[in-house]
C-alpha cells in the first residue's frame, strides 16, 4: 500500500454534497465522473496526496444506495494506491483477506479497482487502485 488514494463518502444529493465540500475545501471538485458498473456517480477534491471522493448511487441496487438505506450518509470506503494490483490481490489473499473481486475492475479517476470485505478490516471497506 503506497498512500491513501482517496475517502469514499457516501452521499444522497451530490450536487448539494458538491456545494458542502467546495465550501469546506475552499476549491471546486476536479472531476465528476459516473461508473455504470458500480451504479454510482462520484465526485473528487484533491486534498494534498489525497483525496477526497464524494459518491452518489444511480439506481437502488448500486453498494452506496444499499449503504445509505441501511445506515445513512458517512464515509463509505479507504482506497489505498497501490502499483501492481494484481500482485497486492494475491498478498492480501495468502494473509487471509477476502477480496470482493479477484479481478480488478474499471474504477473512477482512470484506476483499476479492487474491493476487500470490510469484516477483515476491523469493519473498514478497503479499496485498492491503480493507474490504468
Ligand atoms: C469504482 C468506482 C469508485 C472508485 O473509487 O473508483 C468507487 O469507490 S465505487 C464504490 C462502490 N462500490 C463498492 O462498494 C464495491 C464493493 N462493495 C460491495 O461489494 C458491497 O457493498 C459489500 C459487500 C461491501 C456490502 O454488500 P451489501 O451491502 O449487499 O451487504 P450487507 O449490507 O449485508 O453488508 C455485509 C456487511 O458489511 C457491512 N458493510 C456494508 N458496506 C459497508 C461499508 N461500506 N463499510 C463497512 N461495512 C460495510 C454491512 O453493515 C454488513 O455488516 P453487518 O454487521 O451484517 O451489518
Ligand atoms: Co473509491
Amino acid at each position: 500500500m503506497k498512500r491513501i488514494e482517496h475517502i469514499g463518502i457516501a452521499v444522497k444529493d451530490l450536487e448539494a454534497a458538491n456545494k458542502t465540500y467546495a465550501a469546506m475545501m475552499g476549491a471546486e471538485p476536479y472531476k465528476s465522473e459516473t461508473v455504470d458498473g458500480e451504479g454510482v456517480t462520484t465526485s473528487f477534491f484533491k486534498v494534498g496526496e489525497s483525496k477526497i471522493e464524494l459518491l452518489a448511487g444511480t439506481r437502488p441496487d448500486s453498494p452506496i444506495s444499499k449503504f445509505i438505506e441501511k445506515r445513512g450518509e458517512g464515509i463509505h470506503h479507504m482506497a489505498f494506491y497501490v502499483d501492481d494490483i494484481r500482485a497486492e490481490i494475491e498478498r492480501l489473499k495468502k494473509e487471509g483477506f477476502r477480496l470482493l473481486n479477484e479481478e480488478p475492475k474499471p474504477g473512477a479517476d482512470n484506476k483499476i479497482v479492487a474491493f476487500m470485505h470490510p469484516k477483515d478490516a476491523n469493519g473498514v471497506l478497503v479499496e485498492l487502485c491503480q493507474e490504468k
